[in-house]
């Protein structure tokens, strides 16, 4: 079942899947990968039963359509929330065609149109709160405001109900546990359970050990997120609501009887609560930090939605808020990939960072040129920050109506200043900045 010995990759990978989790707990996989790739060429065994393919060809073999498409490795067990695999967890395809199927109503074009009032009024508060600080003429971190307002426009849209963050000027939530309440932040939990996932995803045995301590940071985080998820689908639920929200839309697609839901019920839109706020807040804020620092720190251009479309496109793909290798699973029979066979559950990747920094692909691809997405639609094909195939991203329309809305919001309002020319990243499952402080004055 292993892949054939011969393909190269660093020692100790060959030998332990702990050379790979290391690098994740270190927050720098995708360099360490990158730098194998380097070194070694463009199919590198990054685990024992781990090949990462850094080549474009590789995207639509790994990430392909079809009864053969690679599943979803058991990476993803990993990210389970409450013993029930959401629709981004699973990896039974027939499980995952019936979520998405559900889910799908809630990112229809039609639910779409029905949110951008909702996000407008949201990205209203949050101009106001950026006015104050547009009148103390200070520097201040913008990443934080840009999770307090993905957290709330997502909760709003999920739940129909803003987790309030903008208003309170923090990401405290409350939490219980074992009967204790206290106030954690959120973002913080958000963090700390996708880095630990990122760690323990590589193998199942970390899983296990990882899983069997939870008095760990990560464990504490999932559960606290867990916690937090299933009060707001109780809340929706004992509502009694009719809202078009994306939960209102999950609970009218599965026909459930809102009046007395059962534990299984509660428990898989708990899972489902718990994947939107992860996967629609962090990725959404991060992104539209690291675009804002790039057009901030480059010449000014012009300034109507399919530049900025472009725009986003470029600080995606030059940051890769994706920056991994998605893991799959080499299908049974096996599976050909550039040149080479792979057997059945051979775990393959095409590491976005590398895709995306591929001289051959983009030419120059160290510098930030938006200009190249309105030269070519081919780049798209290339571009991995949304996943590719039957898994990638359900909320791909709705993250870029957030992002051009929210740029455009703050791009025609404010001038923006930053403070340092360059931005530290760190990286869990997502790679983010750490920061993005900026000055703010009106135009
Ligand atoms: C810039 C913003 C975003 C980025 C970069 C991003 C990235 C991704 C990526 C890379 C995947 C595929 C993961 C994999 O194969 O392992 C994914 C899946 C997913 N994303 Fe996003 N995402 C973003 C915004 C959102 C938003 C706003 C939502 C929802 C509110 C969302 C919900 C999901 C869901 C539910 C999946 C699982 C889909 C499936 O397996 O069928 N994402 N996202």
């Amino acid at each position: 079942r292993n892949p054939p010995p011969h393909i190269p990759g660093p020692f100790l990978a060959r030998w332990t899947h702990l050379w790979l989790a290391y690098q994740a707990y270190r927050g720098r996989r995708y360099k360490a990968v990158h730098a194998a790739h380097l070194r070694y060429g463009r199919v590198v065994r990054i685990s024992p039963n781990h090949v990462s393919v850094a080549a474009p060809e590789a995207i639509s073999v790994i990430y392909g359509q079809g009864p053969r498409a690679p599943a979803k490795s058991a990476f993803y067990d990993a990210f389970v929330c409450n013993g029930k695999p959401s629709i981004f967890s699973t990896r039974d395809r027939l499980d995952h065609s019936m979520k998405r199927r559900v889910v799908s109503h809630a990112f229809s074009s039609s639910a779409l149109q029905e949110f951008i009032p909702l996000i407008h009024s949201t990205i209203g508060d949050f101009t106001q709160r950026m006015d104050e600080f547009c009148a103390k003429e200070e520097y201040f971190d913008a990443l934080l405001w840009f999770n307090y307002l993905a957290f709330d426009l997502l909760s709003d849209l999920a739940f129909g109900e803003r987790i309030g963050m903008l208003k309170q000027g923090s990401d405290l939530v409350e939490i219980s546990r074992a009967g204790e309440t206290s106030h954690e932040n959120a973002i913080a939990l958000v963090d700390e359970r996708e880095h630990l996932a990122a760690i323990v995803g590589i193998h199942p045995l970390i899983q296990t050990v990882v899983n069997s301590l939870p008095f760990l940071s990560g464990n504490k985080a999932t559960s606290g997120l867990e916690e937090l998820a299933r009060r707001q689908v109780l809340k929706r639920l004992l509502s009694g609501d009719h809202r078009g929200d994306i939960l209102g839309k999950l609970i009218a697609a599965r026909g459930y009887d809102v009046r007395s839901p059962s534990t299984d019920e509660i428990a898989e839109l708990t899972a489902e609560a718990v994947t939107l706020l992860i996967a629609g807040s962090d990725t959404t804020s991060n992104s539209i930090a690291v675009t804002l620092h790039f057009i901030a720190t480059n010449p000014p251009s012009a300034k109507d939605v399919p530049y900025l479309q472009a725009t986003i496109n470029e600080g995606l793909r030059l940051h890769s808020t994706t920056a991994i290798g998605l893991h799959r699973y080499a299908p049974a029979g096996g599976l050909v990939c550039c040149g080479h066979f792979f057997p059945e559950g051979t775990e393959l990747s095409v590491p976005a960072w590398t895709i995306g920094h591929d001289p051959e692909v983009w030419g120059d691809p160290e510098v930030f040129r938006p200009e190249r997405w309105l030269e070519s639609k081919e780049n798209k094909q290339y571009l991995l920050a949304f996943g590719k195939g039957p898994r990638a991203c359900i909320g791909q329309n709705l993250a870029y109506i957030e992002m051009i809305s929210v740029l455009s919001t703050i791009l025609l309002r404010y001038k923006v200043e930053v403070k340092s020319q360059v931005f530290e990243t760190t990286e869990g499952f997502m790679h983010k900045p750490r920061d993005c402080w900026i000055k703010l004055s009106l135009r």
